[in-house]
């Protein structure tokens, strides 16, 4: 929590993309050669997603090709890691505000907030820290009026953390108008793209891969902005979740793989929303209608609150992060079409068959996310099941802490042992994962010292073994536990009596024929985008002369 304590003044932010390029003739010319078009989403008809699909076609208007919706016949502008987007309420951008504070946490860097203001202008109010403190100054988001918004909470995957810079919504002006992105996800071929930009002359501001999407549309000679967007993304590879605002548009687009979520729900009032988790709609009494699919791009048209679907590029095999049901959503989301609370109660209750703990008197949860799996082992297994651990809330993500003397830390001033549980007893303690291994040594030492006779720890996810490079930050391979060391070794680095991790396997059982549909390379290395193996020299100064 660094990060937020320290956290600077809330800046409004607008910035330059590189200058209009082509002369107006030349652009004009190549303007009619409009880019590839957007096939009407082909839906997939899955009885897991089938009410969500059906949803889809009540409510979704294809997409009118032929319609220029943002730049008109002429040259003149008239218009252009958990995300949030509202359009069609005249309180978009506190709506925003409050999904932000709900996933707020998917990031606590930096928070931001871009509106469109009924004058065409996009103003945007972007911070380091949480979503309180980036808008704790009431003018904050007095200063963001109109009917349409997005948001962003950060937890940085390229870039630098604690850089305003790098906070999203990113505001962009360019020969159409301004543009503001927020953006969920990695792109891991965000150097080469840079790279390539910056030898054609593009000027970057940040350091985050975010940036270049913007680049890669404004330099797009395709028309409508549509098509554009389709344009950039096809040169993207890597994860995003995507929601893109302009003056009477916000565009939700989500990767040809799925890596990340991204949902959308109505407001009573009709109010389009769109969320990386279903939370944040509760929260808006916003009713959840379906995911964003896979390599889908939804516009929604603030002016007469039409919705039309696109797709993005051919459909690809689904790649879902499974760790997004492990860990890193809340409980009470749906998530790829699923209660995350009931995936972890499952993943609990099969980590009891292939793990029991007979000796064990009673089960207790690694608080928060933790907790159903807990549950779902002491169902499994008949063991009582009590709150041995109590969660300070006071205290943020010790995983997402920047370094192990902080994260040690984190993790002492997080939990509190609860003796009456734990004194005397044989407890089975449930985590829903073990990464570089800090909050298990810390727990098993914990209940030691509060009078545990025997600790076994079981872990509702396989060992981490690999990186991720699709938007969840884990760490280098080395600094993973389970990279060095084998279960008994980890166990015995733990300290505790007896170790259990689910087996890739059984994870995979509970998914069934969706098993396919996930990615889990961070546990199997099969990672569905590989990383560029090699990627362009920059230039130096040196090579001007
Ligand atoms: O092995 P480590 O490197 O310690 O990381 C694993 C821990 O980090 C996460 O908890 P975290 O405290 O981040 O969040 P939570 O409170 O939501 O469980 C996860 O739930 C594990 O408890
Ligand atoms: N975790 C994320 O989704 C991060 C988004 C983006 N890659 C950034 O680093 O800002
Ligand atoms: S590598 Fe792991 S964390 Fe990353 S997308 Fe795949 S399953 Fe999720
Ligand atoms: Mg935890």
């Amino acid at each position: 929590m660094a990060a937020a304590a320290a956290a600077p003044p809330a800046t409004p932010s607008s910035r330059p993309l590189r200058a209009p390029p082509a002369p107006s003739t030349v652009h004009r010319q190549l303007r009619c050669h409009a880019g590839p078009s957007p096939s009407l989403l082909a839906l997939r008809h899955r009885a897991a997603r089938a009410a969500p699909a059906r949803a889809l076609l009540d409510k979704v208007t294809p997409f009118n090709f032929g319609e220029e919706e943002d730049d008109g016949g002429d040259d003149h502008p008239r218009e252009e890691c958990g995300v949030f987007g509202v359009v069609g309420d005249p309180e978009a951008s506190s709506l925003c505000y409050l999904g932000l504070q709900k996933l707020q946490h998917r990031g606590e860097e930096g928070a931001g907030i871009c509106a469109a203001g009924d004058d065409g202008k996009l103003k945007s109010v972007t911070g380091l820290g949480l979503v309180s403190d980036v808008f704790r100054d009431p003018a904050h988001l007095g200063s963001l009026p109109g009917q349409a918004a997005i948001g962003h909470v950060r937890y940085s995957t390229s870039g630098g953390d604690a850089q305003l810079c790098n906070v999203q919504p990113f505001l962009a002006g360019y020969r159409f108008g301004q543009l503001a992105v927020a953006h969920n996800g990695n792109l891991v071929n965000y150097l080469p793209l840079r790279h390539k930009l910056e030898a054609q002359g593009s000027i970057f501001n940040n350091s985050s891969d975010t940036e270049v999407i913007l680049h890669l549309i404004a330099t797009s000679l395709s028309r409508p902005l549509l098509a554009r967007i389709c344009d950039a993304c096809e040169r993207l590879q890597g994860a995003y979740s995507l929601l893109f605002l302009t003056a009477d548009k916000l565009f939700a687009v989500r990767d040809p793989f799925g890596f990340r979520p991204l949902v959308m729900g109505r407001r009573p009032n009709g109010a389009v929303v769109f969320a990386s988790e279903t939370c944040a709609l509760d929260l808006i009494d916003a009713v959840y209608e379906r995911e964003v699919e896979p390599g889908e791009v939804i516009v929604v048209d603030r002016r007469d609150m039409s919705v039309s679907s696109a797709c993005l590029v051919p459909h690809r095999p689904r790649k879902s992060c499974v760790f997004e049901h492990i860990y890193f959503a809340l409980p009470n989301s749906i998530v790829f079409g699923h209660a995350v609370h009931e995936r972890r109660t499952a993943y609990g209750r099969a980590l009891a068959e292939e793990s029991p703990a007979p000796t064990a008197d009673v089960v207790i949860p690694v608080p928060d996310s933790g907790f159903y799996a807990a549950l779902g082992f002491a169902q499994a297994s008949g063991l009582e099941f009590q709150q041995g651990l109590i969660r300070s809330h006071y205290t943020g993500r010790s995983f997402i802490q920047p370094t192990q003397a902080i994260r040690d830390l984190a993790v002492k001033l997080k939990l509190a042992p609860v003796r009456g549980v734990i004194t005397g007893k044989s407890v089975v303690v449930v985590d829903d994962s073990i990464v570089r291994g800090t909050t298990s040594s810390k727990i098993v030492r914990l209940l030691r010292d509060a009078g545990a006779r025997e600790v076994h720890m079981r872990i509702s996810s396989p060992p981490v073994v690999g990186r991720c490079h699709y938007g969840i930050d884990t760490p280098d391979e080395k600094e993973l536990i389970s990279n060095r060391l084998d279960i008994e070794g980890v166990r015995e680095m733990i300290g505790c009596d007896s170790l259990g991790f689910l087996t890739l396997d059984k994870l995979h059982s509970i998914y069934g024929d969706e098993a396919d549909e996930l990615c889990d390379a961070c546990f199997s290395r099969n990672y569905p985008v590989p990383m560029p193996e090699k990627v362009p020299a920059m230039a130096s100064a040196d090579d001007e002369d």
